[in-house]
């Protein structure tokens, strides 16, 4: 089956006509020099409280350097907030139609030179890649979407639908002070929103081995979290005449019982069922068979699941052990062990769930649990057919990618600044419009992370046409209509 936005039919703008989404020569060699010149500038966040806040100030420089019509164009207001994220208000020709927002950040995760092939804060271009901390996450989204709206401007297009663009400073230490703080400062100006777009999913290709077309997954929906730190204090000692068991020993069996006993498949429970569903006439048989057949493969299916990283982590919660330290010197035994994990929450469980059944499987008043922080999953936003967001990017991956055939809701396994607008919208959708495969997966956060520049040009012409697409949206008529 063709999967197709059911909800959108494509009117022109009324008064305004269509601008084409092609551009000249000079301006696709302007925006990949513009990009690569925001991946030399190494905005990194080390923790919450430490980033290269020179770099984040230079960034800002750098966007009014390159986009200047953006930031001279009246109907496009500009602010700093939090000191280094930055908002633009678009303002739109109606008044009546409820604004939107696109969302990303512009700070990175550290990288260290030695293990790239290109230096990660070159931007160097290699056989049609632009290479570089940033070039999937997330810094091609911040100058796709200002260079789409750049080419606009320049094209004297007036938006219908106003819409904000938040560009995060914080979002790989938690938002708190970019993202959270956009999000405050227009819940106090009584600014809601039809719905907002942010990083978080792909065209995923290549990661079921039987599946040999790319699909679209937009995500509704997101992990919850915890991080949580574990602790065993013991008498310290003299390491000739040890005692039978240490705070390394115990914690290090606490932990080891956790990783041997994964949390519950909640296969059943979870959306990943609508999106199987979805994609289930384009695997060969038997598996469309059996993926058209839930009721009756479910525990096949669930199993299936498990066989790979990425597919286990949206049938369960995960627990990932992420710092273990304890000792000082190799003749001492240390009072304290601590272990610090990860735990993404399955969006069927709740934190007090997740706790409850980690607690059980430590088994041991000896080991402390410190919960640093928490949130539970976020809510799933609509993918009927009227819900406005994710029709319009239905629409514009259809029109943008062809080829792609199947358009499906999913959730994301990571963690998104998206979770900071709750309060804003229901209808909150993590797509980036580029195909991802398996290697690409492994560069985020990794090595040798790159952006083919013919897929940096196709993101910015997506962006191009979903702003148009927001303006032309009319009321969906009744699908009941067609049939
Ligand atoms: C049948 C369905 C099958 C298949 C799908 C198959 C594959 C899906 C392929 C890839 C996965 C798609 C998306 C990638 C997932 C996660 C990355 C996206 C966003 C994460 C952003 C991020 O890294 N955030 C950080 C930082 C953070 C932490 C806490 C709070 C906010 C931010 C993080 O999550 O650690
Ligand atoms: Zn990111
Ligand atoms: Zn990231």
């Amino acid at each position: 089956t063709v999967s197709r936005p059911m909800g959108l039919r494509g009117k022109q703008q009324q008064g305004t006509s269509r601008i084409p989404s092609q551009f000249h020569k000079e301006e696709r060699v302007a925006m990949k020099e513009a990009l690569k010149g925001a991946i030399q500038i190494p905005t990194v966040s080390f923790s919450p409280k430490e980033s290269n806040t020179t770099a984040l100030a230079e960034f800002g420089e750098y966007i009014r350097k390159v986009f200047p019509t953006v930031f001279s164009t009246s109907c496009v207001q500009h602010e700093v907030v939090g000191e280094y994220s930055h908002l633009f208000t678009v303002q739109g020709l109606d008044p009546s139609l409820q604004p939107y927002m696109l969302l990303a950040h512009f700070d990175v995760v550290p990288a260290s030179e030695e293990d790239w092939e290109v230096p990660p804060f070159s931007g160097l271009e290699r056989d049609g890649f632009i290479y570089g901390r940033g070039t999937l996450d997330n810094k091609n989204s911040v100058m796709a979407i200002l260079q789409a709206l750049e080419l606009l401007l320049i094209r004297n297009y007036i938006p219908r639908r106003s819409f904000f663009i938040a560009l995060g400073h914080d979002e790989e230490v938690s938002g708190m002070n970019g993202a959270q703080k956009i999000s405050a400062l227009l819940q106090a100006r009584g600014i809601q929103l039809a719905f907002l777009v942010d990083e978080g999913s792909f065209i995923v290709d290549g990661f079921i081995p039987s599946l040999k077309k790319p699909f679209a997954m937009i995500s509704v929906s997101e992990k919850g979290a915890i991080n949580l730190m574990l602790q065993v204090n013991m008498t310290p000692g003299h390491s000739s005449a040890p005692p039978k068991e240490t705070s390394i020993g115990i914690l290090a069996a606490a932990v080891s019982r956790l990783e041997q006993a994964p949390m519950p498949n909640m296969f059943g429970s979870g959306s990943l069922k609508t999106t199987l569903q979805h994609l289930a006439n384009e695997f060969p048989f038997p598996t469309n068979l059996i993926l058209s057949n839930l009721w009756l493969f479910q525990p096949l299916v669930s199993r299936m699941m498990e066989r790979n990283y990425v597919t286990n982590a949206m049938v369960r919660t995960t627990i990932a052990l992420t710092m273990f330290n304890a000792g000082v010197k190799v003749n001492v035994i240390p009072s304290t062990a601590q272990a610090t994990m990860n735990i993404r929450i399955h969006p069927a469980q709740t934190v007090q769930e997740v706790l409850e059944l980690v607690k059980n499987i430590v088994a041991d008043d000896r080991v402390q649990f410190h919960v640093l922080s928490a949130f539970d999953s976020l809510p799933v936003s609509p993918s009927d057919d009227q819900a406005l967001g994710y029709q319009l990017l239905h629409q514009t991956i259809r029109s943008v990618f062809p080829e792609v055939s199947v358009v499906t809701p999913g959730i994301c396994i990571g963690n998104t600044d998206s979770r900071h607008f709750t309060n804003l919208t229901t209808g909150i959708y993590r797509f980036n419009p580029l195909y991802l495969q398996p290697q690409d997966f492994s560069s985020v956060h990794g090595i040798n992370e790159k952006i083919s520049v013919q897929a940096y040009e196709t993101q910015v012409k997506f962006i191009f046409e979903l702003i148009q697409n927001a303006d032309t949206y009319q009321r969906p008529v009744s699908d009941l209509h067609e049939l």
